[in-house]
């Protein structure tokens, strides 16, 4: 019988509710594993389901019946892909469910800062409004999402998802091309001149050794527009210290993640000491997490360990 191991059911949401596998197997659940704790966690396991518990090398190695990894998410950076593929064992993600849920997150955090929303509120709530004795009270600027322009980097489900949303506000969405190359394929537009004319810059791509750190100085200063920036795939695409200094030196007008490197915060995030900033959100990780999309992710993991099962695994990275 096929022994499945779930390392973070705890990740998932409440509401969801956890289906299983239709066909004879061995269940274990944790709420949350440490990554210290993975290794003896999946050493008898045949199928791993984790969302953001690691499964790095060190672990593959020790798990000798290990035959699937099925990702409960679509970034798969906490898995060691070339230590699975070096062992066969197959490692499915979840695609497409997060189609409205991101994007609806991302202009969530656009909205909310292009038009000062978090200064505003915090403005009626000090009783500034009251104060100022006129009907309405100007004190952050507010601008229109239609006529703006959108730069996406990462154009595969979400980015084009946001660029449809974009275009319906009125915005121009442009798709940058991959930082660095010199080809730019049809549709997309030089990474370089995407940072200069873009008012809203928004990343939609997976974390890897290739985009880790993508955005650093160099880059904000390239930001002719000072736009807001917001990041709701993965921490380290942007230098989380060059962010801080780009808010602090003006080069940006704001910040929305709902991403950080490390999850949640640790004390010394330089992120943490500007949270208190109008133009600054940070959400904890929940652009993915609308009760719809949670429980389609759900039954995807469920459909790719039994088709696993069947000899026909589905979504292979
Ligand atoms: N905050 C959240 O709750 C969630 C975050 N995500 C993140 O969003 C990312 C994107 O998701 P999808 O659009 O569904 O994935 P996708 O696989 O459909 O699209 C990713 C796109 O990034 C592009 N890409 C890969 N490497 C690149 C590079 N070096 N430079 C430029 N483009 C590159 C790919 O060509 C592809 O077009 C995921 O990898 C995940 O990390 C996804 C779901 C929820
Ligand atoms: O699907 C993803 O990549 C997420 O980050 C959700 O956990």
């Amino acid at each position: 019988m096929l022994k499945i191991v779930f390392l973070d059911r705890d990740t998932i949401g409440p509401s969801v509710t956890i289906t299983r596998p239709g066909f004879a197997h061995e269940w274990i659940e944790y709420g949350k594993t440490p990554e210290d704790d993975v290794a003896a966690r999946i050493a008898d396991a045949d199928i791993v389901i984790t969302n953001k518990a690691p499964v790095r090398g060190a672990s593959i190695a020790q798990a000798s019946r290990l035959k699937m990894i099925a990702v409960a998410a679509t970034g798969y950076d906490v898995i060691d892909l070339a230590a699975a593929k070096e062992r066969d064992i197959v490692v499915s993600n979840v695609r497409g469910y997060a189609v409205n849920t991101v994007p609806e997150h991302t202009f969530a955090l656009i909205f909310a800062l292009r038009r000062s929303i978090i200064g505003f509120r915090q403005d009626v709530i000090d009783g500034e409004w009251q104060r100022a004795n006129q009907f309405c009270f100007f004190n952050h600027p507010i601008k229109d999402l239609a006529g703006s322009t959108l730069g996406i980097f990462g154009g595969g489900t979400l980015g084009k998802s946001v660029a449809r949303i974009g275009e319906a506000l009125g915005m121009t969405p442009l798709f940058a091309a991959r930082k660095g190359s010199t080809e730019v394929a049809p549709g997309y537009t030089a990474f370089n001149e995407v940072l200069e004319r873009a008012d809203i810059i928004t990343f939609h791509m997976p974390l890897t050794p290739e985009t880790r750190d993508m955005i650093g100085i160099e880059e904000f200063w390239q930001m002719k527009r000072k736009p807001l920036v917001i990041n709701t795939a993965r921490g380290g695409l942007v230098n989380e210290a060059d962010l801080v200094t780009a808010l602090n030196e003006g080069l940006i007008g704001g910040a929305g993640f709902d991403v950080l490197t490390k999850e949640p915060p640790a004390p010394d995030n330089p992120l943490l000491a500007v949270l208190d900033r109008p133009n600054v959100i940070v959400t904890p990780h929940v652009a993915w997490a609308s009760d719809e999309a949670m429980q389609s992710l759900w039954a995807q993991v469920i459909d790719h360990v039994e088709n696993f099962e069947k000899g026909a695994p589905s979504n292979v990275l």
